[in-house]
C-alpha cells in the first residue's frame, strides 16, 4: 500500500460561494416573494489527499455545498476551482469529463442505487461510460472494486436490496470508486449505521484514502464524527463557516461559541471526567430571515451588542486557525 502524501496543494477551493433557492409563493400565479440563503459567503480549500470535515446541524447547507462543487447546483454567486479550472465556467462537456473526477456518496445509498440492477451493473454503469466498451475489462474491474471494498464477486450478482445497510454503504464507495475519482464528497455516509459499522466504514475510507491517493471533503452532523478521519475542520452554522482548523486544534482550542457548544455534547467515555454540557437557547433561525450580524448571535452564550450589528468577518488567528466571531 502507498502512503498518501498529504500536501499543502491546493486541490479545490471554493471562493465566496453563495447558493439561494427562491422562495415562491400562490397556487395559479407563482410570485417570487424571497431567497432561502442556503449557502451564504462560504470560502475555503481542500488540499490534496486531505479529509477536511463539514460539521453542522440539520439545515445548515452542508449538502448543498457538497452538490453545488459537483455541479449538480449552480452557484448564485463564488467560484469552485478543481485544480485550477474554474468550474462554473466548464461547458456541458468538460464538465462531464471533470465529475469523473469527483464523486458523491450519499448517507442514503438505497435511495441511489438502482433496485432494479444487479450491484455488478450498478458498478460496471460509470466504467461502461467512461467509454470501457470490453465486457470482460468491465467485469474485471467490477470484481476489483468489490473486493478492495470488502465484498465478493459473487455480490455483483444480487440486487441492493439483499445488502444490510453498511454493505450498500460499500456497494456506494465501489461506484463512487469506479472511475478513480480524485476527490469524493462523502454525504453523512455513516450517519445511519451503528457505531460499530461506522467505525469499520470509517476505516475503509481511510485505507482507500492512502491506496488511491483519494481526498474527502467529509459532511457530518457532529463533530464526534469526523474526529477520527478528519485532517482539518470546518464548522458551519446558517449557511456560513463558524470555524475552521486543523482537527486537533479545533478539538483542543476551539474559539467559536458555536464549536465550543458543539464539542460540550460530545460525550467522554471516561465516567470520571465532568463536562458541562452546552445548551445553546432556541432554535435555527430561519435561513429566509437569518438574523442581522453574527447569525449566531441569537443563540450564543456571550453575546454582546456588536454581535447584533456587524457581520464577523472569517479571519486567520494563526496557526492555519480561522473564526468569525467579534470575541475572539
Ligand atoms: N432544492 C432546494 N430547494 C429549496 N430549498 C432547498 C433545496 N435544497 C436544500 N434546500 C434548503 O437549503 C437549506 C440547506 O439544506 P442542506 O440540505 O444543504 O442542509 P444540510 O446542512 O446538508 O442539512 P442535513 O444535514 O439535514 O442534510 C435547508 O433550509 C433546505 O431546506
Amino acid at each position: 500500500m502507498i502512503e498518501t502524501k498529504k500536501t499543502t496543494e491546493t486541490l479545490l477551493k471554493v471562493e465566496n460561494l453563495k447558493k439561494y433557492f427562491p422562495i415562491k409563493k400562490g397556487i395559479a400565479v407563482q410570485r417570487y416573494v424571497g431567497d432561502l440563503k442556503a449557502v451564504d459567503g462560504v470560502s475555503f480549500e481542500i488540499r490534496r489527499g486531505e479529509t477536511l470535515g463539514l460539521v453542522g446541524e440539520s439545515g445548515c447547507g452542508k449538502s448543498t455545498i457538497g452538490r453545488v462543487i459537483l455541479r449538480l447546483l449552480e452557484p448564485s454567486k463564488g467560484k469552485v476551482i478543481f485544480e485550477g479550472k474554474v468550474l462554473n465556467e466548464l461547458s456541458h462537456e468538460e464538465m462531464r469529463q471533470m465529475r469523473s473526477q469527483m464523486q458523491m456518496i450519499f448517507q442514503d445509498s438505497y435511495a441511489s442505487l438502482n433496485p432494479r440492477m444487479r450491484v455488478g451493473d450498478i458498478i460496471a454503469e460509470p466504467i461502461l461510460i467512461q467509454g470501457v466498451s470490453s465486457r470482460a475489462e468491465r467485469e474485471k474491474r467490477v470484481c476489483k472494486i468489490l473486493d478492495v471494498v470488502g465484498l465478493s464477486p459473487y455480490h455483483g450478482a444480487r440486487y441492493p436490496h439483499e445488502f444490510s445497510g453498511g454493505q450498500r454503504q460499500r456497494i456506494g464507495i465501489a461506484r463512487a470508486l469506479a472511475l478513480n475519482p480524485k476527490l469524493i464528497i462523502c454525504d453523512e455516509p455513516v450517519s445511519a449505521l451503528d457505531l460499530s459499522i461506522q467505525a469499520q466504514l470509517i476505516n475503509l475510507l481511510e485505507d482507500l484514502q492512502k491506496e488511491y491517493h483519494l481526498t474527502y471533503l467529509f459532511i457530518a452532523h457532529d463533530l464526534s464524527v469526523v474526529k477520527h478521519i478528519s485532517d482539518r475542520v470546518a464548522v458551519m452554522y446558517l449557511g456560513k463557516i463558524a470555524e475552521l482548523a486543523n482537527s486537533e486544534e479545533l478539538y483542543k482550542n476551539p474559539q467559536h461559541p458555536y464549536t465550543i457548544a458543539l464539542l460540550s455534547a460530545i460525550p467522554v467515555p471516561d465516567p470520571t471526567v465532568k463536562k458541562d454540557r452546552i445548551i445553546l437557547k432556541g432554535d435555527v433561525p430561519s435561513p429566509v430571515n437569518p438574523p442581522s450580524g453574527c447569525r449566531f448571535h441569537t443563540r450564543c452564550p456571550k453575546v454582546q451588542s456588536i454581535c447584533k450589528e456587524q457581520d464577523p468577518n472569517f479571519r486567520d488567528i494563526g496557526n492555519d486557525h480561522f473564526v468569525a466571531c467579534h470575541l475572539v
